[in-house]
């Protein structure tokens, strides 16, 4: 594991500086040119401050300031889209000069550039983006439904046998699907896997290289000599350490290539089509672990499962209804497929509704503005942190109906039983992919992800809550408790009880996993 903890030789000093020069900017002495919108007024120094849950904050901040508010926070602009159609007027209509990211020193140096999700608006990401449209596109990623499929095979075979550990079974299941869909490795079966603890700690790393240190704001701090600046020296031996890990796996891939396959994975796509694609074998190499890891991808992942089976236990009249459309629909003389998805409209709903329910970033990733910019009258200087307020988006009782907090995948569905259009401008149906040319480019694949996991699993098992041995009262946890993690919010630790739905549908299981390798 690596921390960047290295910078207390100058923390003194820095701060010193650090408070004169977040003073002189958040007191307004250097720009007055134009007004600002609206937006909650911050102490001195340090500007407005928020609690561990910000999207809390903000949705009542929004509430009150209305489309857009801004405001400052240790010396920086940030402005908050509260409404979906600002968010669609500036991240999307707006995107060339809203697409930017927060640069973050320490991960410079970690990355050189080569993560993805975090990498500047330029020509390494606008190539990076490309390849992962390719193969991430509403029909690019039908390459994957047979590692999909198997995946959340092997996953409800485990919980059926034992669903004591349930979230570890979590954890695996949405790395090792990651890792087979870009390695074509076969699946992984522990969360303990070394190399998927490989990955956490990528992610891991990565949290701390854009956790803001003294070092950014006072930049001019990375060029003391080494001997004050222990963090760099670390930051580049992680370098080239998570280069060599991601080269290794890429090399595996190269050298079992054979043939023309139908549907080669992620990496193996990167290395047939390099030539037309630009990146070097390093940049390919980094892209695809990008893909597993670096934005925290596989935990995206894990985190709408752990709050799925929150929404299941919570909502038992929801998981029923998903059963009795599998029921309708495919029968139990078999397990759901993806041929069965367009007839599986309240799987598809509950997906939906899983993601407005709990956006699992409820504030997306930060844009930055690349020039100065007016909105509704109000100035936008560049170098602003716009932040969509997802969470209030989702949260909105015109657009999503009454009692918002209830987990009811029923709003998306119409009269006919069939799957609402997604409203304009809400993209999938809710807003928790974010906006604009940084829109999350893996969405189709993770609705696909959670769509098959949701279908297979509930088709052969019943999600409920543990009983109390003393009341004999079932233990619902607190649905609005959240660990927050980076930008992320996942519930708190829960027990549930995993049992098959009917006589034989363990060993139907058993019989699909042996017929499908
Ligand atoms: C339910 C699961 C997921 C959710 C809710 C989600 C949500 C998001 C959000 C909110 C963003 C930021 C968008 C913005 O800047 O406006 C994002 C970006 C991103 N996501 Fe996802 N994501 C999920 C799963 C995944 C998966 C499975 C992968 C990889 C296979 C992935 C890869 C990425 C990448 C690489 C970016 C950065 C894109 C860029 O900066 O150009 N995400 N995601």
């Amino acid at each position: 594991m690596f921390d960047f903890d290295g910078l207390s030789p100058v923390t003194l000093a820095a701060t010193a500086g650090l408070l004169i020069v977040s003073y002189t900017y958040s007191s307004g002495i250097t720009k007055s040119k134009n007004e600002y919108a609206p937006g909650p007024k911050g102490l001195p120094f340090f500007g407005t401050r928020f609690s561990s849950t910000p999207w809390k904050d903000f949705e009542q901040w929004g509430k009150k300031y209305g489309d857009i508010m801004y405001f400052k926070s240790f010396g920086k602009g940030i402005l908050v889209l509260n409404s979906h159609s600002a968010a669609v007027d500036l991240l999307d209509r707006r995107g060339g000069n809203y697409s930017d990211r927060q640069i973050f020193i320490v991960n410079e140096y970690l990355t050189r550039g080569l993560s993805f999700g975090l990498a500047n608006y330029g020509d390494m990401w606008r190539k990076m983006r490309r390849a992962g449209h390719e193969c991430l596109s509403r029909t690019g990623v039908t390459r994957y439904y047979q590692v999909q499929q198997k995946e959340a095979l092997i996953f409800t075979e485990n919980l059926l046998r034992d669903s004591s550990q349930w979230d570890q079974e979590v954890y695996r299941t949405a790395a090792s699907g990651l890792l087979t869909a870009v390695y074509d490795m076969p699946p992984r079966e522990s969360a303990n896997d070394p190399i998927i603890l490989k990955f956490n700690d990528f992610h891991e790393i990565l949290i701390s290289a854009v956790s803001p240190g003294v070092i950014e704001y006072l930049p001019w701090l990375q060029y003391l000599p080494s001997i004050m600046t222990p963090w760099k020296t670390k930051a580049q031996k992680g370098y080239l350490e998570l280069s060599s890990f991601f080269m290794e796996l890429f090399g595996s891939v190269k050298s079992q290539m054979h043939g023309a396959k139908e549907n080669p994975g992620f990496a193996e796509f990167l290395i047939r089509d390099k030539d037309r694609l630009g990146l070097t074998e390093t940049e390919s190499a980094w892209l695809a672990a990008n893909i597993v890891a670096g934005f925290g991808s596989n935990m995206q992942n894990t985190e709408a499962l752990l709050w799925l089976f929150l929404a299941m236990i919570a909502y038992p009249d929801k998981q029923r209804k998903c059963q009795e459309e599998l029921d309708a629909v495919v029968g139990q003389s078999r397990m759901p497929t993806f041929e069965d998805k367009d007839s599986l409209p309240y799987i598809k709903a509950t997906v939906r509704e899983l993601l407005r329910w709990r956006a699992i970033s409820p504030l997306g990733n930060e844009h930055l503005t690349k020039e100065d910019d007016w909105y509704q009258g109000y100035f936008i200087p560049k170098g602003t942190m716009c932040l969509a307020n997802l969470w209030l988006m989702n949260r909105n009782c015109d657009v999503y109906g009454p009692n918002i907090e209830d987990f009811n995948p029923d709003r998306f569905i119409d009269d006919q039983g069939h799957l609402k259009p997604a409203l304009s401008d809400t993209k999938d149906g809710h807003a928790s992919y974010g906006f604009g040319q940084r829109i999350c480019p893996a969405r189709h694949l993770a609705n696909d992800t959670l769509f098959i996991i949701i279908a297979r699993l509930l088709w052969s098992a019943k999600l409920s809550p543990v009983v109390d041995k003393q009341t004999g009262k079932p233990i619902i946890p607190d649905l609005t408790a959240t660990i927050v993690d980076g930008v992320k919010s996942r519930p708190l630790p829960f027990d549930v009880l995993v049992t098959p739905r009917f006589a034989d549908a363990a060993e139907m299981v058993a019989q699909t996993r042996e017929l499908s390798g």
